[in-house]
């Protein structure tokens, strides 16, 4: 099933726009995982089974697997996570960009090596550094937009003939997006640039990082940024659920966690 498809299925049949984020830190792990030879992938998959059928989608950041020479457990993780619960798309953000070529071998590895629905990508190298992710038929892409750091001030606020980058960013992701593979990435702490990119792209899907540990206003983020759907929103939160606690009960806790919020986004859609 194509990406668009499973994301479609998950909002409509489950009623969630919640993703939950796999940023598996081993210094914040319970005890019990010291001793597993696995436990990127342990923890990871106990996070999956007591929240998936909460979330709308799964996002692994690669570099908390990459970082530790874990890849093998993140393909894993994926592979299962497709096995256990069919339709529940994976979107591995990866951030990459590059020219065509080495962008062939970057798609390659998210979608055939690591076997993800989606990716997250830089817009900064243009249209052909995305292409290569769009031979995937079935796959999709996040491109950077109005990224949740304050640092994204930048560049992205930068004045471009009278309007900010980033919204000339929103344009270009419209203009490429004829296969209907392509979304945004926009910081739910930003929830007026939410609101001015919304209008801009009616018909573009937001991935929105941001809310729990990084402070993001749920409601207004919500309430600004879906579509006339109230859908069109993966609305990403992390450590927030991932280490809602440290002892044996993390898991039941994450999943309270992850239901709390579920919660406080369908209020928010109304
Ligand atoms: O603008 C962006 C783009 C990506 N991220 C990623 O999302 C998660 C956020 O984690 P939290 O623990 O919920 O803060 C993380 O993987 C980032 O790399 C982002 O935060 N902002």
């Amino acid at each position: 099933m194509k990406f668009t498809e499973m994301l479609q299925q998950r909002w409509d049949k489950n009623n969630t726009l919640l993703c939950v984020g796999l940023d598996p830190d081993l210094k914040r792990f319970p005890d019990k995982f010291a001793s597993c030879r696995h436990p990127y992938l342990d923890f990871c998959w106990e996070i999956v089974q007591a929240t998936a059928d909460t979330v709308c989608a799964f996002k692994p950041q690669i570099a908390y697997f990459a970082s530790v020479g874990a890849e093998d457990q993140l393909t894993e993780l994926i592979r299962r996570i497709h096995s256990e619960f069919p339709g529940i798309p994976v979107i591995l953000d990866a951030k990459r960009g590059d020219i065509g070529s080495t962008a062939k071998h970057y798609a390659k590895e998210a979608f055939e090596r690591f076997g993800a629905d989606c990716v997250t990508l830089s817009p900064y190298m243009g249209r052909d550094s995305v292409e290569p992710y769009l031979e995937y038929e079935d796959k999709g892409a996040f491109i950077l937009c109005r990224t949740s750091n304050k640092g994204g001030d930048d560049l992205q606020m930068l004045d471009c003939g009278g309007k900010p980058l980033y919204h000339v960013v929103a344009e270009k992701v419209a203009e490429w997006n004829t296969t209907g593979q392509l979304g945004l990435v926009i910081g739910a702490t930003y929830p007026n640039e939410l609101k001015s990119v919304r209008a801009i792209t009616p018909e573009l899907n937001f991935l929105v990082p941001g809310i729990g540990a990084q402070g993001g206003d749920v409601n207004a983020s919500v309430k600004s940024g879906m579509n006339a759907e109230k859908t069109g929103m993966i609305i990403n939160s992390s450590r927030a659920i991932l280490y809602a606690s440290q002892g044996d009960d993390f898991a039941q806790k994450a999943r309270f966690a992850a239901l709390r919020t579920r919660d406080e986004i369908n209020k928010a859609r109304g």
